[in-house]
């Protein structure tokens, strides 16, 4: 199985969402890291068909997905960032709505439904209403929506923002779960997501993509750029104009930062094993969540 992003751009008037973008994804799942405006949205909706590119094509296994058309639009599970849960619906009762819609019969639907509460581990709650769900749970009901139709490629934007980090946890090894025999893309700027279940990880920088490298070469990339150093709370200003920081602990009467430089930021700087929280910090330099 092969999904082919080839060239493509997507203009909004003349702000370029995503220039020039070629990608290929196999089996597995895939971490799209960004910050906010980078693009990671736009991409999803291009390849969720939701909207078209400005240029360049999507194919799957070979074959055009415009041209593919409904055959393609069959192949995708997507969840937005913001999805509309009828919130005076039972679980099951959504769920059995979603499914008509995809145009499964009420047998089918009835088995599908069942299949996927069961794999997001909500049969237990299928009769409760979804506006009264935790915010883990609502996102569990929004990927066993996507998965109603067993699609090959799963869309997932955001997925764990607002949720606590039990839930995270949760809804990442559910994620890992399901990723057998799919394309999973998963975008987040929530580094820890994807550390240790994507195969993958995609910078995509102001439309651009900038990395797109296994979890452990991307760190393997930044080995020697990554330091601690203690310094006064006078000095700490000073180092955050000339570095990238990331943690600051307070050490006693010091200060630990933990810097991203190219070369030893202060005589004493002990250099550190990189983490993708290092990594984030190194290409896209902005807010950091972990
Ligand atoms: N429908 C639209 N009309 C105009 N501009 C848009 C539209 N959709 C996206 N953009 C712009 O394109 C750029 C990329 O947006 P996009 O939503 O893809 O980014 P993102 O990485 O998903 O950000 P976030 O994390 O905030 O969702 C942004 O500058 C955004 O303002």
């Amino acid at each position: 199985m092969n999904l082919t992003v080839d060239n493509v751009s997507k203009n909004f008037g003349n702000k370029t969402a995503l220039d020039h973008i070629n990608l290929e994804f196999t089996t597995g799942v895939y971490g799209i890291l960004g910050a906010n405006g980078s693009g990671k949205t736009t991409l999803m909706r291009i390849l969720a068909s939701v909207i078209k590119p400005s240029s360049g094509q999507v194919f799957f296994n070979g074959q055009d997905a415009v041209i593919m058309d409904h055959q393609y639009r069959e192949l995708i599970g997507y969840l937005p960032q913001h999805v509309g849960l009828y919130k005076n619906f039972t679980a099951e009762k959504f769920l059995k709505y979603v499914a008509t819609l995809k145009g499964l019969s009420k047998g089918e639907a009835q088995e599908k439904v069942d299949e996927v509460l069961a794999l997001v581990g909500l049969l237990d709650h299928r009769k409760g209403k979804v506006g009264k769900f935790s915010g883990g749970m609502k996102r569990r009901v929004g990927i066993a929506q996507a998965l109603l139709n067993d699609p090959r490629i799963l869309i997932v934007d955001e997925p764990t923002a607002g949720l606590d980090p039990k839930e995270r946890i949760r809804f990442r090894n559910l994620i890992s779960k399901i990723s057998t025999n799919r394309i999973v893309l998963l975008s987040t700027h929530i580094v820890s997501d994807i550390e240790f279940i994507a195969k993958e990880i995609l910078v995509l920088k102001d439309g651009r993509l900038i990395e797109k490298e296994t979890p452990q070469k991307l760190l393997k990339g930044i080995e020697d750029k990554v330091w601690t150093a203690f310094v006064s709370e006078a000095e700490i200003s000073n180092f955050q104009s000339k570095y990238k920081v990331g943690n600051i602990a307070r050490a006693q009467e010091k200060f630990q930062l933990r810097i991203i430089s190219d070369s030893k930021p202060h005589v004493d700087a002990k250099n550190e094993v990189p983490n993708l929280e290092d990594l984030y910090l190194y290409y896209l330099d902005g807010e950091v969540i972990v």
